[in-house]
């Protein structure tokens, strides 16, 4: 057996921010995946994401039937003969592991499930979120649903306000672009649960919740319209604003060896860093308008490119 694949997914905008209502943006990332499969030969990687399953399987039958039903029984027979999630998607990374494997186990097991296939109206959708923001709690705390969404759905998903989201299309990359979204891998594992409860300690000062408010938010919407019409010079610009705004008031979301070169983009254009997910370790996004410039100026960190312009 070898179920269908499920892919990591980018918040290209919106950390934070679709907490408090602000728009988001977040696309389908098809350099990573996960698909649930039966084991032959067990490994230390199977075994441990077996274990693992399991006891996410008896969270799921916690979950009140009136917003989903899973076929438990055959899920916890599966489980029982070996299944396991086998992925290459990074733990604590931002690229949303627990948000397939969410996907897949809803895909698999939940009866009467809302398919891809069908006419995917507001209020599904949101059925959707919900149902998801709750499987995910069991990792996250809270979630907002968003990472299994996109995942589940494999397309890129607007994020006009906590009730308000709709699949949207994203203007086609240029293959032959120079500028680009890419990825650092910051070699640390981050955390989503602390950097928030770090988030909403901060909302309780009035001077962070007008900077939020004013700037912020401002800036991440700003953003999301640009990158939507394609209005790349106002995005650059929109952007190294947003960059500028983060590392003045986000600080513990970035690990410490990024600060310098965070701030040296923002002097010489070469490319804006922003917070990929919660930050505090896992992959940074960097936006740049000529990716060999920013390569060279980044030497000695791993990239991956995500998007071209
Ligand atoms: N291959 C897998 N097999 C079993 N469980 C997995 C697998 N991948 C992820 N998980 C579960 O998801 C948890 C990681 O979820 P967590 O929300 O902490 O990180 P994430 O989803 O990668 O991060 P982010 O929300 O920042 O994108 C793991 O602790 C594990 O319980
Ligand atoms: C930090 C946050 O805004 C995004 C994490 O991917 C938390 C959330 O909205 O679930």
């Amino acid at each position: 057996m070898k179920g269908p694949l499920f892919y990591s997914k980018i918040l290209l905008f919106g950390e934070y921010g679709i907490i408090k209502d602000s728009k988001g943006l977040s696309i389908p990332y098809n350099f990573y995946n996960g698909a649930l499969k039966m084991t032959t030969t067990p490994t230390d990687k199977t075994i441990k994401s077996n274990e693992s399953l399991k006891r996410y399987a008896t969270y799921l039958g916690t979950i009140s039937t009136d917003l989903v039903l899973f076929d438990l029984k055959t899920l916890h027979e599966d489980i029982d003969a070996g299944m396991y999630f086998d992925s290459s998607i990074p733990q604590g990374y931002g690229v949303g592991s627990s948000g397939a494997l969410v996907a897949a186990l809803y895909d698999k097991y939940a009866q009467d499930k809302i398919t891809v296939l069908e006419n995917l109206t507001r209020e599904k959708l949101l059925k959707l979120k919900t149902i998801f923001s709750e499987m995910e709690s069991f990792f996250h705390g809270k979630s907002s649903g968003l990472d299994p969404l996109n995942s589940y759905l494999s397309i890129p998903i607007l994020i006009n306000s906590k009730d308000n989201i709709e699949a949207t299309g994203i203007p086609s990359q240029k293959s032959d672009g120079k500028g680009a979204v890419f990825l650092i891998d910051s070699g640390i594992v981050g955390e989503t649960a602390p950097m928030v409860q770090i988030f909403m300690e901060n909302m309780k000062q009035e001077g962070f919740r007008n900077m939020i408010k004013d700037q912020f938010i401002k800036h991440t919407d700003a953003c999301v319209d640009d990158f939507l019409k394609g209005d790349v010079k106002s995005l650059f610009k929109n952007t190294k604003q947003l960059s500028k705004v983060v590392l003045n008031n986000f600080k513990p979301m970035i690990p410490q060896q990024f600060h310098d070169l965070w701030k040296k983009g923002l002097d010489t254009n070469d490319y804006y860093l922003k917070l990929c997910g919660s930050g505090g370790g896992g992959y940074i996004l960097g936006f740049t308008e000529d990716f060999e410039k920013a390569k060279q100026a980044l030497h000695g960190q791993k990239l991956e490119v995500v998007y071209n312009f």
